[in-house]
């Protein structure tokens, strides 16, 4: 078998890279590693890494090294990787109402650190002070009208983060969270959202190929056709359509594939059938959205489906937890009606990771004490006492504290919660409700201080700081959702050592095992019309149970268990990464085996 001298790759080096410096050190490092080099490839890119060599060096010395030796030791260690363009309506820590604004923020620096070249697309819904016009403008077709786009960008962590600047996104919403980003209230949406999204997946689809983007010090330039898009929910339904009736007609985006993320099937983008026209789709695609609505709610009948469009046109579908897949296309109910075409294309569950960096107790600013598994016990019940204070609660450490934080609307059961309170504040214990939503369910919650003044406060506000504060002074998290794709309140619960006590539904079952690292309240009636007696029960047995173990050894064993998990996004990406590859885009490659917290990591502060 032939091998790689270091003389070999010293020539190579100077061929590709014209930087006397680079050279001469490549030199060095090629004469101490010698001995490592002649058989072995992990120091060559080991030096390549030391060199910062630019892509195009990289890549023709990487070439140089496979002829002379044909084993595939670089398929790990220096895949070529993707190229990857995720995209969504929301993109943290910019952007967010919820979990689709976490993941969009976190998935993709965790697939950059794991060597793959990764871009988000998302609109530019305020004046982000960190990301810069590009000056690069594209004009795209929505409804009857030509709109003129133009990008901003930044680069963070690892990743492009693009973010699409036009009118109907920065007039309307004017700020970085909030319900805002879909209609001037909670539940009601805007009239043009078709337009506005139809705009950002023309937008997104103009990204790799007119950005040219030279952030990375591995790649350059545009990202090129032979990208992978990542669409997520309704919002991006249309992406894979226009790439074919846009693009692939007219013999561009050929090898490019798209992978469909499910992150909440109850939210499809349904629309009066005539609508189609506003699209700006082929008459081929109308049976892709053709869809016939079984509720009554706003009025039942003939739809287009932006979500099964999505679904139906995507090269693979993916949704955020292995049991969410499985409940899916387990029937009616549980796949809102698309259940019958989820089982036709398959999806696979691949469960979220968090966001280690965001939420880490060690380093985490919005508390006044950090903390880590070996410090909790002494650190919980200060972090305790200050929340209790700041919600003008009477401040006692030996109180347990159950938190709740989530939108308010029946998918995350607050109405359940609500209802179940009178069954258990009998016991020794106080509640902390963090929430925004539908006006009745916050009214719900303000409620409560003048219902248990001394044991219960509900804020009706999207407050990012004191949700650092919920997690990290209530013992318990309470999740009493009716369905729950994956769930990411538990994650970050359960490394702030906080034990969740979950409805046994979606992800919630995948992440938090019973009596271990939490407690299942078993599953509740996915009806949301009323909330069922015997979901009060299960709630009320269930958070004494928890309360029970309150200072026990089987307690603080759970707070360590919780603790101990890798909670982050490395293994989920590494899954990502395998879904992806096997679209086979033309080069794609594994990447390296990557930090969760990539070497810019310090970089990922939003500043908006
Ligand atoms: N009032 C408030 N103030 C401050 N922060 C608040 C807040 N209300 C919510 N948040 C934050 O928003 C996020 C919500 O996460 P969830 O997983 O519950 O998301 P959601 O249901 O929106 O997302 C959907 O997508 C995600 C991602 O795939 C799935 O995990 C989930 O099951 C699915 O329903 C958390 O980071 C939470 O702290």
């Amino acid at each position: 078998m032939a091998t790689v001298t270091a003389s070999h790759l010293v020539s190579t080096v100077c061929q590709v890279n014209s930087h006397g410096a680079d050279t001469k050190a490549a030199n060095l490092i090629c004469m101490k590693n010698q001995a490592a080099i002649t058989h072995n490839g992990l120091r060559f890119l080991n030096m390549l890494d030391r060199l910062q060599m630019r892509t195009n060096a990289k890549a023709v010395a990487r070439q140089a090294v496979k002829q002379e030796n044909p084993r595939p030791w670089g398929k790990i260690i220096c895949g070529k990787g993707l190229n990857l363009v995720f995209v969504g309506a929301e993109c943290g820590p910019w952007s967010k109402t919820g979990g689709l604004g976490d993941v969009l923020g976190g998935l993709p620096p965790a697939m950059a650190a794991n060597g793959h070249r990764v871009m988000t697309v998302s609109p530019r819904y305020d004046q982000y002070m960190d990301a810069w016009d590009t000056s690069v403008l594209v004009e795209v077709k929505v409804g009857d009208k030509i709109e003129t786009v133009r990008f901003f960008h930044c680069y963070k962590r690892g990743v492009d983060r693009v973010f699409v600047d036009h009118p109907m996104f920065l007039e309307k919403v004017w700020g970085k969270t909030g319900s805002k980003i879909y209609g001037p209230n909670a539940g009601v949406d805007y009239k043009d959202n078709q337009l506005r999204f139809s705009l950002l997946c023309q937008a997104a689809l103009e990204a790799p190929k007119v950005l040219n983007l030279n952030t990375n010090r591995y790649f350059s330039g545009p990202y090129g056709e032979d990208v992978i898009f990542i669409a997520n929910d309704w919002h991006t339904g249309l992406l894979p359509c226009y790439l074919k009736s846009m693009y692939q007609s007219r013999d561009i985006y050929m090898n490019a594939k798209v992978a469909f993320c499910i992150h909440n099937i109850a939210y499809q983008g349904r629309f009066p059938f005539s609508d189609f026209s506003v699209l700006n789709l082929p008459d081929r695609f109308k049976s892709s959205f053709d869809f016939f609505d079984g509720y009554p709610k706003p009025i039942k009948g003939r739809k287009i489906n932006w979500m099964k469009a999505g679904i139906l046109e995507s090269d693979k579908v993916l949704t955020v937890s292995p049991y969410y897949a499985q409940e899916l296309i387990s029937g009616e109910d549980k796949g809102v009606e698309l259940d019958n075409i989820i089982r036709k294309t398959g999806i696979t569950g691949i469960v979220n990771g968090m966001d280690v960096q965001e939420w880490n107790p060690a380093t985490d600013q919005h508390i006044n004490v950090q903390y880590d598994a070996s410090t909790v016990m002494d650190a919980k019940p200060i972090l305790k006492e200050t929340l209790q204070a700041e919600m003008g609660l009477h401040c006692d450490k030996n109180v347990p504290v159950v938190g709740f934080i989530g939108r308010l609307e029946e998918q995350k059961g607050s109405d359940v919660l609500a209802e179940a309170i009178p069954r258990f504040i009998g016991e020794n214990c106080q509640i902390v409700i963090l929430g925004t939503g539908k006006k009745a369910m916050e009214e719900q919650i303000e409620n409560l201080e003048t219902q248990y003044p001394d044991k219960a406060r509900g804020i009706a506000n999207f407050n990012v700081p004191l949700a650092h504060k919920i997690i990290a002074g209530s013992d318990f998290i309470l999740i009493p959702s009716r369905f729950e794709p994956c769930g990411l309140i538990q994650l970050h619960a359960m490394r702030y050592g906080t034990v969740p006590i979950v409805a046994s539904t979606g992800g919630l079952v995948d992440t938090v095992k019973e009596g271990f690292t939490g407690f299942q309240m078993g599953a509740f009636n996915v009806e949301c019309d009323a909330v069922d007696p015997s979901d009060l029960d299960k709630v009320a047995k269930t958070v004494k149970k928890a309360l029970a173990t309150y200072g026990t050894p089987t307690m603080n064993e759970m707070i360590q268990n919780c603790m101990a998990q890798d909670l982050s996004w490395k293994g989920p990406s590494k899954l990502w990464e395998k879904l992806l590859l096997s679209l086979e885009v033309a080069g794609s490659e594994p990447g390296n085996e990557g930090e969760e917290i990539a070497p810019f990591a310090k970089e990922n502060v939003a500043t908006p």
